[in-house]
């Protein structure tokens, strides 16, 4: 398959900077984003908090609002109005100020503060970032249909936004009670126009059905399973196997009125965009349920890979993560990858670190530990989607690694 490709557009894997690749329109050549390599300090980190409607996201917010945590948060809330606590703060915050409300931003006793606007457009987060300094964290609600996996390149990537904020992560709320149920069906009105779109397509054999909630699901760094009390342990244990079914990367945790135990590493500072460690992948790599008739994830074993082959594992990125295909032809059904991670030892160099959310992606090099054991020697890769599951990916990316 070397024929037609052009080796100009190979983006160097060798990265003084860091190289960020997003595909351009079909025709396009695509676009490379060279980046620092530098830790994204003086930047903001931003958690994206998404989940169904009615999950508990606000609950979430709101709890982290009202609790002592010594943190200067940002919060925004995607809807206004959209608790009436919040609203009742935004009212005592109000009367507490003798100025003329310089809305959306409203500080709050404990070092947050709070903004609520219709649109989490990105003029919304410009505005804050002119009130830099006031806070180090920005936590973002998502309304209940949004598919994370179309916010989160607006924060990854280096242009506009992403050079003063960096993605931390995406944390999605769920409802023990529910999720089931939108996971199998849709919810509300998503259902009926998931039943509409199968009919106008005529395809009845379209396969399973992928929902929002798949999507918030699958692109999730940390899934908190709330509204514990409404259901029993036993179905609690359905629900925790199916989500981990559909993401074996996820950490997942249970929780009631969103009351997390612990805010570091379950909703702040998750490092789920900057660092992918071997426990991790390992982690993913243990599950093979396929609980989920629609999404699951997949981790794709191969040796250690020479300074040589950087270029054709390149290739074998953008190829399946652009195009949808298996590089060197190998036969395979459709599939449609959401989130991807990986570790790479590079023979006689650094490991690389590869992270992926849909078709945009990013490699970085990380030292290598001093002591050297098994996992200097295996590189992980790790799929979460549809039809990762596939025998084709291991030996495509074999197949390519050779050169033939
Ligand atoms: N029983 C029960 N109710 C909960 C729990 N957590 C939140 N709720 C309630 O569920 C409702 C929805 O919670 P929200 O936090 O507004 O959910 P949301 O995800 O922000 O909802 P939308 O913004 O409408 O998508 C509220 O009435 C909450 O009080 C829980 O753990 N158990
Ligand atoms: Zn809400």
């Amino acid at each position: 398959m070397d024929g037609d490709s052009s080796d100009d557009d190979i983006p160097s894997l060798v990265p003084e900077t860091k190289p960020r690749v997003v595909p351009g329109d079909d025709d396009e050549a695509p676009e490379l984003l060279a980046t620092s390599n530098e830790a994204p300090r003086g930047k903001v980190p931003i958690t994206i908090v998404t989940g169904y409607l009615g999950a508990g996201k606000t609950t979430l917010l709101n709890y982290i609002l009202t609790e002592q945590h010594g943190k200067k948060i940002a919060v925004i809330l995607n809807e206004f109005g959209d608790s009436i606590d919040i609203e009742k703060q935004l009212t005592i915050s109000d009367e507490n100020s003798t100025e003329a409300k310089p809305a959306p931003f409203v500080p709050l006793a404990n070092g947050c503060i709070c903004c609520s606007v219709k649109d989490i457009g990105v003029a919304a987060i410009e505005n804050l970032m002119e009130h830099q300094g006031n806070f180090d964290y920005i936590l973002l609600e998502t309304t209940g249909l949004a598919d994370p996996g179309n916010i989160a390149p607006l924060f990854w990537l280096d242009d506009g936004l992403g050079s003063s904020i960096f993605l931390d992560g995406i944390v999605t709320l769920v409802d023990a009670k529910n999720v089931l149920k939108s996971l199998d069906e849709g919810f509300g009105d998503e259902a009926e126009k998931l039943e509409e779109r199968k009919h106008e397509d005529g395809h009845s054999h379209e396969g399973p059905l992928l929902t929002t909630a798949h999507l918030q699901i699958s692109h999730a760094d940390v899934v908190l399973v709330n509204k514990t009390d409404l259901v029993s342990e036993a179905e609690l244990q359905t629900v925790v196997d199916r989500i981990r079914s559909i993401n074996g990367l996820a950490k997942i945790k249970t929780t009631t009125k969103s009351q997390v135990p612990q805010l570091e590493g379950l909703v702040l500072d998750l490092h789920a965009y900057d660092e992918v460690t071997d426990a991790d992948l390992k982690f993913a790599s243990k599950g093979h349920s396929h609980l989920d008739p629609t999404i699951s994830t997949s981790t794709i074993n191969f040796p250690a890979i020479t300074k040589n082959q950087l270029d054709k594992f390149d290739e074998f990125l953008r190829t399946i993560l652009w195009e949808d295909e298996l590089p060197n032809s190998v036969p395979h059904e459709k599939f449609e990858i959401h989130r991807l991670k990986g570790r790479v030892p590079i023979v006689d160099g650094e490991v690389l670190l590869v992270q992926g959310v849909r078709n945009v992606y990013d490699t970085t090099e990380a030292k290598r530990k001093p002591s050297v054991d098994e996992q200097d020697t295996e590189a992980k890769l790790v799929l979460i989607g549809k039809g990762v599951d596939q025998p084709g990916f291991h030996k495509s990316l074999i197949a390519t690694l050779a050169g033939s």
